[in-house]
């Protein structure tokens, strides 16, 4: 399907744009399905922080409407918005009456193997560490090198996942998911206030959690936490939860509370 550019089909954008000269501005990727975006509250309620927190001027009713008539023409797939700060001249100063440019673009459905979900995947031990920056953490925004790096650190098909460490060396989540452990019937998650991407699909899943009075508990989180966890999953918008099954040295079982909130999430993609 043809990409839009603020609405309409554009398969350039302008080379004064902030997001190719800078990374200025943010994306989401959002699974569509029966020709609606799954869980698009989610999204953009994430987009909306995003904006806000970077001063991008930005419509947010008319990218939802953008994006529901996206998804309805595409029927099927993985969409992507990316929502830039629109032109500027040289420097890195805002312009703050600039007006965000809305970039739709439309992807096949993602083609993982089936094995992922039902076997586990194992975690390449990514050496690049996240940088902090709590301004920025959470965001998922167009500045994405540290996930480039650490994916480039691997080849092969046995490491589905990388797991990426900050610098202090806690378990901050995957290169393009977010990670959970299991430990004693309860579920804790990586504080991301220092960085990581605050994902659409941690989000329902610590809302399914508390809704099944399965205790969580956001905090910072050691590799020896991970080592003792009794089930370790990750999870993105797009594939849901897979089980992790190993990483380096580490190995974990395929849990029942990862089957149960990868029920969940499986029924709200299928949806
Ligand atoms: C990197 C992108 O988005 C991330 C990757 C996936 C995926 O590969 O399953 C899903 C959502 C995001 N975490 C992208 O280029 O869209
Ligand atoms: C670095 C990173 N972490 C986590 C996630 C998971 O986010 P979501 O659940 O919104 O797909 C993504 C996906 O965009 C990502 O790129």
């Amino acid at each position: 399907m043809d990409s839009w550019v603020d609405g309409q089909p554009a398969d350039v954008v302008s080379l004064k744009d902030r997001g190719l000269a800078y990374g200025d501005g943010l994306f989401e990727t959002i699974a569509v399905r029966s020709a609606r975006p799954i869980l698009l509250d989610r999204h953009l309620t994430r987009l909306a922080d995003g904006c806000a927190r970077l001063a991008i001027a930005t419509d947010l009713e008319l990218v939802r409407h953008e994006l529901l008539s996206y998804a309805a023409a595409m029927g099927e797939g993985v969409l992507k918005l990316i929502l830039t700060r629109g032109d500027g001249l040289r420097g890195y100063a805002p312009d703050p009456a600039a007006q965000g440019r809305r970039i739709l673009q439309g992807n096949p459905p993602a083609a993982y193997p089936a094995a992922h979900a039902e076997h586990g995947i194992r975690l390449f031990p990514c050496n690049t560490r996240l940088s902090t920056q709590p301004l920025l953490a959470g965001l998922k925004h167009l500045n994405r090198l540290e996930q480039v790096l650490a994916r480039a650190e691997w080849q092969d098909s046995e490491h589905a996942e990388g797991l990426m460490l900050d610098q202090a060396g806690r378990v901050v989540e995957g290169v393009y998911s977010n990670i959970f452990l299991v430990r004693d019937g309860g579920l804790i998650t990586p504080d991301l206030k220092r960085c990581g991407v605050a994902g659409v699909m941690r989000a329902e899943i610590l809302f399914q959690a508390e809704s099944l009075a399965i205790p969580t508990q956001i905090a910072d989180i050691s590799l020896e936490q991970l080592q003792w966890a009794d089930e370790v999953f990750v999870c993105n918008s797009v594939y849901g939860v897979w089980p992790v099954r190993a990483c380096a040295a580490l190995s974990w079982p395929v849990g029942p509370l990862t089957r149960k909130l990868q029920t969940i999430a499986r029924a709200l993609l299928d949806a």
